[in-house]
This record gives structure tokens, sequence and C-alpha cells, in this order.
């Protein structure tokens, strides 16, 4: 364990010496320095009475004292309430704000095809909103694509629209879950025209205003509103969350980092000259580059820098990858002393059996589970098909379960995960393309039918589960061989204790015959 600390000692100097938020305490609203009472009033709405330590650990850093003096780097376990620690300060502090434009931006990953198509078709999307082309199959097509998207999108989004109208402020999404026409009459206020009278195209460029003040983003779809939206325009930008950092920063997704990053520096005029070299060719948007401090009405007063949130379970230490934020003072945030953790009231248990036995075993444990919410982690969405398949012929099982993968239409899936959160649907089969993000509540029970080959996939799947302080329970299925390797991967979150969960011989005796007599074998995964 030692060791396992030593390892994960980081290199860069800022962030060994970090804040400590297992050092804080859950805060009950009404301690909570300075805090807004309309915000007060719209968290007990949600049902929130106190913050959780990392919320109020952020608190402290973004409104009072640390005034968001520092960019912020927060690693902290799955659902420990991370959305909710940059969404609260950065509501507050735009609340005072006079004139609405967009000064909060909010990037999560989306999958990678996803972003190729998005690409792709936005400029078909962009003319039929200005009215030259109407091609109505073109924005079928991608509505249906853009599908494959992190579940944890719309929840984010949620989380602001929850608090934001209640000091006025007005929430979007650009994560091509609805066409890109849609998006854009969402995020962009065009003048009223009056009939009959010719107006210039320029001036009514001028007019095109941001209809939201908050944006959660993909970076595909942010590209396309960056390269094709008029109106639309980082140059008010405050605040930048970036939400699964080390997802976001693995993949350049058609350099969407450094074209944000670029587009709202201060000293653009020396700059763009360098940024030519990396944005695309189709980029339009000139008036989206940052103005100075005179032009934006700022004058005698010091430009605002861009405010950088950074977040994880299982954020990087890599200099390089985190140099591409290009970071202000950065203050690390995390979360005991090992560089991962699990959350607290997490329970972790390995199945040992045969390969050949695994969907024995697994359709023991579920029968053991009964009816409380369970979703099985396979590694590839084809082993996730036949694995539901096979238990969907189990009649021992008096449960409902559905498949959850990414080869699925979104309506599917919606519909699906809606079934799911309603209690309509006990397990969920799924691959690693879900783990992110995915909050439903009361999920008792996560299963790894697939070993996880990395111990940030245990992380992400197993957080499904023991979310907001619950009990949850981390289930792996093991053949004898890896014990001793999947005993290290959990050393490496701080974790020593994953006792043998059994299951009786007797039961497994029982399953084999059903098991041999259907046609299992060829489905076995
Ligand atoms: N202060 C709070 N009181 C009660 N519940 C809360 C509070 N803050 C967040 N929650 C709930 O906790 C759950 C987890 O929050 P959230 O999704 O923000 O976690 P997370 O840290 O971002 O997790 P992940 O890394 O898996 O995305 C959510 O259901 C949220 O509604």
């Amino acid at each position: 364990m030692e060791e396992a600390k030593k390892k994960s000692m980081p290199v860069l100097p800022w962030m060994r010496s970090p804040v400590d938020v297992s050092l804080f305490e859950d805060c009950p609203l009404d301690h909570l320095p300075c805090l807004d009472p309309r915000l007060k009033v719209a968290l007990q709405n949600m049902g929130i009475s106190s913050l959780f330590p990392v919320q109020v650990a952020v608190w402290q850093e973004t409104i009072g004292p640390g005034l968001f003096e520092r960019d912020l780097c927060i690693n902290s376990p799955t659902g420990s309430g991370k959305t909710l620690s940059y969404a609260l300060p950065i509501v507050q502090t735009l609340s005072n704000r006079a004139v609405r434009c967009l000064r909060a931006l909010v990037v999560l990953p989306t999958r990678d095809l996803a972003l190729q198509v998005n690409s792709a078709r936005c400029i078909y999307c962009c003319k039929n909103i200005f009215g030259l082309i109407a091609d109505h199959w073109i924005a079928e097509m991608c509505v249906q694509f853009d599908s494959l998207l992190f579940i944890s999108l719309p929840q984010v989004k949620d989380v602001f629209a929850a608090i934001a109208p209640a000091v006025g402020l007005s929430v979007g999404l650009a994560v091509g879950q609805s066409s890109i026409a849609d998006e854009i009459s969402e995020l962009i206020k065009r003048p009223k025209l009056e009939a009959g009278i010719c107006y210039d195209p320029e001036d009514l460029l001028q007019e095109l205003q941001s209809a939201v003040d908050i944006l959660v983003a993909t970076p595909g779809r942010l590209m396309d509103h960056i390269n094709a939206t008029r109106g639309f325009t980082l140059e008010h930008l405050c605040y930048l969350v970036v939400d699964e950092t080390d997802r976001l920063l693995r993949e350049a997704y058609q350099a969407w980092l450094p074209t944000v990053l670029q587009l709202t520096r201060s000293d653009n005029e020396n700059r763009f000259s360098d940024a030519s070299t990396f944005l695309p060719s189709a980029f339009g948007s000139l008036k989206t580059i940052r103005r100075c401090g005179v032009e934006r009405g700022f004058k005698d007063k010091p430009n605002p820098r861009l405010v950088k949130m950074v977040l994880s379970a299982t954020l990087t230490q890599d200099p390089n990858k985190l140099a591409q934020l290009d970071l202000h003072h950065p203050l690390f945030l995390t979360t005991g002393e090992t560089r991962y953790k699990l959350p607290e009231r997490l329970e972790s248990y390995k199945l040992i059996c045969e390969s050949k036995l695994k969907p024995l075993y697994l359709v023991a444990l579920l029968q053991s589970l009964g009816e409380e919410k369970c979703i099985v982690f396979t590694s590839s969405v084809e082993s996730t098909h036949r694995l539901c398949t096979l238990l969907n012929h189990f009649g021992e099982l008096r449960i409902k379960i559905k498949e959850y993968s990414g080869l699925q239409r979104q309506s599917v899936r919606s519909k699906t995960l809606k079934a799911f959160r309603e209690g309509k649907i006990q397990v969920l089969v799924s691959s690693d393309a879900m783990t992110r993000g995915m909050d439903v509540e009361g999920v008792n029970n996560v299963v790894n039918y697939d070993k996880p080959a990395y111990i940030k996939t245990y992380i992400h799947r197993a957080g499904r589960t023991a979310r907001a302080g619950q009990l949850g329970r981390c289930f792996t299925l093991l053949h004898k061989d890896e014990v001793k390797r999947f005993k290290k991967l959990l050393q490496k979150a701080d974790n020593d204790s994953c006792p043998v969960h059994s299951i009786p011989s007797s039961l497994i005796e029982s399953l084999r015959p059903v098991y041999k007599s259907g046609n299992f074998l060829a489905l076995t995964p």
C-alpha cells in the first residue's frame, strides 16, 4: 500500500500540496457563508439540505475566501457531488450579471462516432436554419447519429437548470440530442423583424445575441457552433469547466481545447496567427475572438480572466496533458492520500468461477439480489447483446433485464433508462461506453461480468452505485488465475478488502440442466 502511495506521487509541484477534501464535512445550507437566499430555496426544492465535502471545499475556493482567484483541479470520487460543486458557485457569481451573454461553458465528452458525424453534417443544418436549404432528411440523420452521447450531459444541464432560473439565468444544451437547427434557436436570440422592411445583413448579425448565460456542450457540437453558428461567441466567457477531464484530454476532438483557449484569450491580436495553424479551415466566426478590455466595456478595469475548473474521479496527473489546459496558478483538490479513491460506502466482492460457468454464476447472483437495481458491465457491445439475450432466456430470473448499448438508437436507450429509473427494469446490461456520469438513484449493485482491465474502468463502473453517500456493492466475476492481478488493481484505489462472495454449488448445479438444454452455449459471451 505504501508503495502504491509513493508511485502515485504527482510530478507537478502544485499537485503535491493539495487541499484534502476528506478533511471537510457536510455543511448545512444555513451555515454556508454568502449563499444567495434564492439559491438556498432552489437547493431545498431539489431536496438538498446540506452541501457535500467537495462542494464545501470548492465553495471556499470560489465564493469565499478564494474568490475564484486560482484555477481548480478537482479529483473526487464518483457520486461525491462534483456537478453541484462547480454549478453552484458559477450560478451564484453570475447572478449579478446585467446583460445576458454566454459566460460559462461546461464541456463534457462525447463518443467518437458522434463527433465525426457532427462535423460532417452541420453545414447542412446551419444553412437550413438560415433558410437556404431545407433538408429534413439530413436533419433527421443528425439526431440519430448524435445519440451516442454520454449519459451525464443532460444530467449536468438539469443541475444547472434546477438552480439557475432562481437568479434569472438561462442554461442551454449543445450536445446533439436535437437537430442543430433546434439547438441554434435555443442558443441564439434573433431580432424580431418587421415585414416589408429591408434590413442590412451586417446589422442583423450585430443584433444576434446569446439566449443563454450558461452552456453545457460536447466538443463536437461546440465546434459546430464556433465554426458556423452566427451570433455564437465566446468573447464574454468567464468560466470554463472541463468535466471528465482525463477523458476529454485523451482525445484531440477537433482541437476544441486550443480553439476555446484561443478564443477566450484577451491578447488575441498577437496570437491569432498561431491559432490559424490549428483552427479548421471552415473557421468562419472571427467575431468569437475575445475582445480587449476597452472594447468589451471594461474600461479601466482589469480584463476578467477566464477561470477554469477541471474535474474527474480519475484526474490525470500527467504534466503534458494538464499543460494543454493552460491553468492559472492551479489549486489541486483531492480526497485522501492515494491517487484514486472509491466511494466511502462501496463494498467490493469477487466471485471466483470457471470461465465457462460465468453465465450461471451471474444468474445465481442476480437471483439472490432479487428486485434490487443492478448494472452488469461487459467489455464490448457484442458481449452486452449476447449476455442480455442469454439472461432473458433464463425463466428462473423473474426480473426485467434490458440491454443498454451504444449501438441502440437514442430513443430506445432513453426509454430503457426511464424504465430503469422508475424501477420497471431491474437489470441493465451495458458496455463500458456508458460507465461515466450515469446517475440513477437507487442502483444498489454493479456487476463486472468481464474483469475491468484498468483501475479507472473499475472506478467508473463501480461508481454507478454507492453514490451520494449511499451504500452500494460491486461484484467482479473472476477466474482463479485473475485473482492476484485483480487484487493489485484494487490496491491502486487504496482498497485491500475484497472478500469472496460465495454462491452455493447446489444452486449452480440446479441451473446447469437449463443451461445445457437451451441454445445457451452459442450465446455465451
Ligand atoms: N449536497 C447534496 N445533497 C444530496 N444529494 C446530492 C448533493 N449533491 C449531489 N447530490 C446527488 O448526488 C448524486 C451524485 O452527484 P454527481 O452526479 O454530481 O456526482 P459526481 O461526483 O459528478 O459523480 P461522477 O464522477 O460519477 O459523474 C446525484 O444524484 C446528486 O443529485
